[in-house]
């Protein structure tokens, strides 16, 4: 039974079942992780676009808040071959239009040809092919969003684990996934989460041991105040970053980041270290990368499918990032030595 429509650009519209009705627009991605639906549709690096997952049954496991990233779903929409009755009755109680039994291989081989592109959804009862078409005609361009930081970020400062006898970390909230967060609780820190848009003055009251750039949705450059910190605690305050924070902290220090045709998003992209030769498999969601790294930050990690940089590092301003996320959630765990890594910076 059709009543609902996928438009993609170019106009194309393909029909579908509706699983939780309504109309959406969003950049459309696709994610080839076989595991970890619930924490990636609450990853708020998937804020302003439609997740499609190359994985054909979505929800076999059910849903529970404890595996949530933050307090709610982020993608504005939703695309599988099959999504259980668990998961949709969750995304339409969240107002996220979901669809599916249509050919995902076909829309997934589309992105992966053509790049990542605009889409609109209309599913419902009285859906029409017309009013997926006007979604997408509405449909911003990611780097368009130059206020998504607002949309994902705490309003003002958290702070985890008060009394720790660890460092003293502050997190900027690009759209932090809570893994990260926990990640550093983990290890006895301190965790400050700041606004994406902190002042040097609102991060200098924790006296921080080491500044963390979060994850988060869009276009890096749209997070110049972000980078402003960068700028100001950088050789003072060791800096650390995952995904959005690398590219962050590269366009800060003089390097360049930029759009890639469809990103990486998945459980099993291999990273190989260049210093050591060894390859660790990492979950990954971005869709854009540092083609530049500048002249302050060595690449000392790079993808195995097609070389972009994976990890940045200079040992003399102590700064670690990594592309991927190595709190994984989902995903392996081969990296979660990068927080002991950041944390030894800070003196822990
Ligand atoms: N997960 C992230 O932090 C994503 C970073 C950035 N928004 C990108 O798509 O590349």
């Amino acid at each position: 039974m059709t009543d609902a429509y996928v438009a993609l650009e170019g106009e194309r519209v393909i029909e579908a079942r509706s699983r939780a009705p309504g109309a959406t627009r969003g950049e459309i991605v696709f994610t080839t992780a076989y595991t970890g639906y619930e924490e990636s549709l609450t990853d708020p690096s998937y804020e302003e676009q439609i997740l499609t997952f190359s994985y054909p049954l979505i929800g076999n496991y059910g849903v529970r808040e404890e595996r949530f990233e933050s307090d709610r779903v982020h993608p504005r929409g939703a695309v599988a071959r099959e999504l259980t009755d668990d998961v949709a009755e969750w995304l339409e109680s969240e107002g996220v239009p979901a669809v599916d039994h249509l050919d995902t291989r076909d829309i997934v081989t589309e992105i992966r040809d053509e790049g990542a592109m605009k889409c609109g959804i209309a599913a419902g009862p009285d859906a029409t092919e017309e009013d997926a078409l006007e979604e997408l005609r509405q449909c911003k361009h990611m780097s368009d969003h130059t206020d998504i930081g607002a949309q994902v970020s705490v309003d003002e400062v958290e702070t985890h684990n008060a009394d720790a006898d660890g460092a003293t970390v502050a997190l900027v909230d690009c759209g932090a996934k809570g893994s990260i967060v926990e990640s550093l609780v983990e290890r006895d820190a301190a965790v400050h989460v700041f606004p994406y848009d902190a002042s040097e003055g609102d991060v200098a009251e924790v006296d921080p041991d080491l500044l963390f750039i979060s994850n988060g949705p869009g276009d890096p450059e749209n997070f110049e105040q972000t980078g402003e910190l960068v700028e100001t605690y950088v050789g003072d305050v060791p800096l650390a970053g995952i995904c959005l924070g690398q590219q962050v902290v590269a366009n800060a220090l003089g390097g360049e980041t930029s759009k890639m045709e469809f990103g990486h998003r998945g459980v099993n992209q291999p990273v190989r270290d260049l210093r050591t030769n060894k390859v660790v498999m990492t979950t990954q969601n971005h869709g854009y990368t540092v083609a530049e790294p500048g002249d302050k930050l060595d690449v000392t990690q790079v993808n195995v499918n097609d070389d972009t940089p994976e990890g940045l590092e200079n040992d003399d301003l102590d700064i670690i990032t990594r592309q991927y996320h190595p709190e994984a959630n989902p995903g392996p765990h081969d990296s979660l030595g990068f927080f002991d890594d950041v944390l030894g910076m800070a003196g822990e």
